[in-house]
């Protein structure tokens, strides 16, 4: 992950689809403008709630930067600096810790704007787990280990 160089989302990646909306955020896939869209992730945006945030020691983009990468503004709960910091806290805890784990998602960046933060994710396709799960009556626990 890269924490030094001061570059814009739009920078790196195109966003595309919404893959998905958290209780703060929205997940997008973001396909990489370095590579001609072979590498495709998620980008997971948390809405900065009040004025732009610096210091958090892991983000890249553009502290402070009056557009949000060309990025539309969608409606969304927008959510603190504290629940914003403690978001990438655990996010860097994860990284630090356990990654790279083959039942944990790689976080590959971070950037951040004047709207928010941008995780950018290791993209997981397969569908949601709930679908899988209520995708059947019954389980043996043999089934359930591989779900
Ligand atoms: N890495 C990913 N690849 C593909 N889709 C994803 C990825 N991360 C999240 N999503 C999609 O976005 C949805 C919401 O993301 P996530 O589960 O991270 O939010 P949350 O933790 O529930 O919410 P919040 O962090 O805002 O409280 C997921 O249910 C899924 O559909």
């Amino acid at each position: 992950m890269s924490t030094t160089e001061s570059r814009r989302l739009s920078d790196d990646y195109e966003v595309a689809d919404v893959l998905g909306r958290g209780g703060f955020s929205i997940v997008r896939r973001g396909v990489s403008k370095s590579d001609e869209g072979k590498t495709q992730v998620a980008i997971k945006t948390l809405r900065r709630l009040g004025p732009a945030m610096t210091g958090m020691g892991m983000q890249q983009g553009s502290k402070g930067a009056p557009s949000s990468g060309g990025l539309p503004l969608w409606k969304q709960v927008s959510i603190s600096d504290a629940l914003l910091t403690n978001e990438i806290l655990v996010m860097r805890r994860i990284v630090e810790n356990v990654a790279p784990h083959p039942n944990v998602i790689s976080l590959h960046d971070v950037y951040e704007d004047a709207h928010g933060v941008h995780l950018v994710l290791e993209l997981c396709s397969g569908g949601e787990l709930f679908d899988r799960i209520i995708g059947r009556e019954r389980y043996s626990e043999f089934d359930a280990a591989a779900v």
